[in-house]
């Protein structure tokens, strides 16, 4: 008989039934077909919290969302992530989004208020519009803790998925409510460990000083090295308005002799340059 391994903990967005929980619970499978992994799961009450337990060691690894195909990045992880110290990216989980709405209320029309996270709200927004042009979008934590609010008042209404529906017994009113098709979000899996190197793509973010060139010259590094860019995100540095950070996901591996050299000579270029780690895509259904 073999030993089954040591349990890791996972820290993922919850309560239970979110997209995050899916993500999480997929690539805890996946890697358990891959070897001897044995995951157990930790819900946080929101993203921030969610990479701080990993940024503590509270957990090893925790799966946060990054980027929706409708709605763009997931601002909060990026921001926490270029506030936090020592947090490395391992892998990439590609999840297909359905929306469903679900509320207590018979028709549509009855309906006072919806709930959701931003984002998925974001990703339904025209749908709501629509169909619920009377009623108040109000955000949530996650998808999942809106349905709490479905629970306890029957008027109102909330954006998850059909599986966090059935988890918590509430009617399905509508189905494929998505803005557009093929909704898919992408999650990263990070951990406090500096990962491997390996992976196809490698994920940075640089802060740089406000002057002519400075976004050109780290740019022009990683064209000098034939480095695709997959990615380019800004985000405000909160040091005062104009002051950005920059996200950026290269097409290339970091154990990549040309990515080695251009990481080093970025470091020059720019004011604090953060290498997050390599990643692959792991594609879930
Ligand atoms: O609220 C959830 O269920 C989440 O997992 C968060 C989240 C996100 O932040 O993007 C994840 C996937 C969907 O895009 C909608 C919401």
């Amino acid at each position: 008989m073999t030993d089954s391994p040591h349990p890791i903990t996972i820290g993922y967005l919850g309560p239970a039934g979110t997209y995050a929980e899916a993500a999480t619970t997929g690539y805890a499978q996946w890697r358990s077909s891959q070897e001897a992994f044995l995951g157990e799961f930790r819900p946080y009450p929101s993203i921030a919290k969610t990479l701080e337990a990993a940024a503590s060691g509270e957990v090893p690894l925790v799966v946060v969302p990054v980027e929706n195909s409708i709605q763009g990045s997931v601002t909060t992880t990026l921001d926490t992530l270029w506030q936090l110290e020592g947090l490395h990216v391992q892998q990439a989980v590609l999840l297909p989004i359905a929306h469903v709405l679900v509320t207590q209320a018979p028709t549509l029309k009855t309906i006072t208020t919806v709930y959701s996270h931003p984002q998925a709200l974001a990703q339904c927004q025209r749908w709501i519009e629509t169909h619920l042009p009377n009623a108040k979008p109000l955000p949530t934590n996650s998808t999942a803790e809106a349905l709490t609010n479905v629970q306890e008042q029957p008027q109102t209404a909330a954006i998850s998925s059909e599986r966090a529906a059935q988890l918590y017994d509430l009617p399905v009113l509508a189905r494929d409510i998505s803005d557009c098709p093929d909704n898919c979000t992408r999650f990263w899996v990070i951990a406090r460990e500096p990962a491997h190197l390996t992976g196809s793509h490698t994920a940075i973010a640089f802060s740089t000083i406000n002057r002519p060139g400075s976004l050109l010259q780290p740019l022009a590094t990683l064209a000098e090295r034939d480095i695709n860019l997959c990615r380019i995100e800004s985000r405000p540095s909160k040091r005062g308005l104009g002051d950005y950070v920059f996200f950026l996901d290269l097409e290339a591996g970091q154990q990549e002799a040309r990515t080695q050299a251009a990481l080093a000579e970025l470091r020059d270029r720019v004011e604090t340059l953060k290498v997050f780690g390599s990643y692959d895509a792991l594609k879930l259904t």
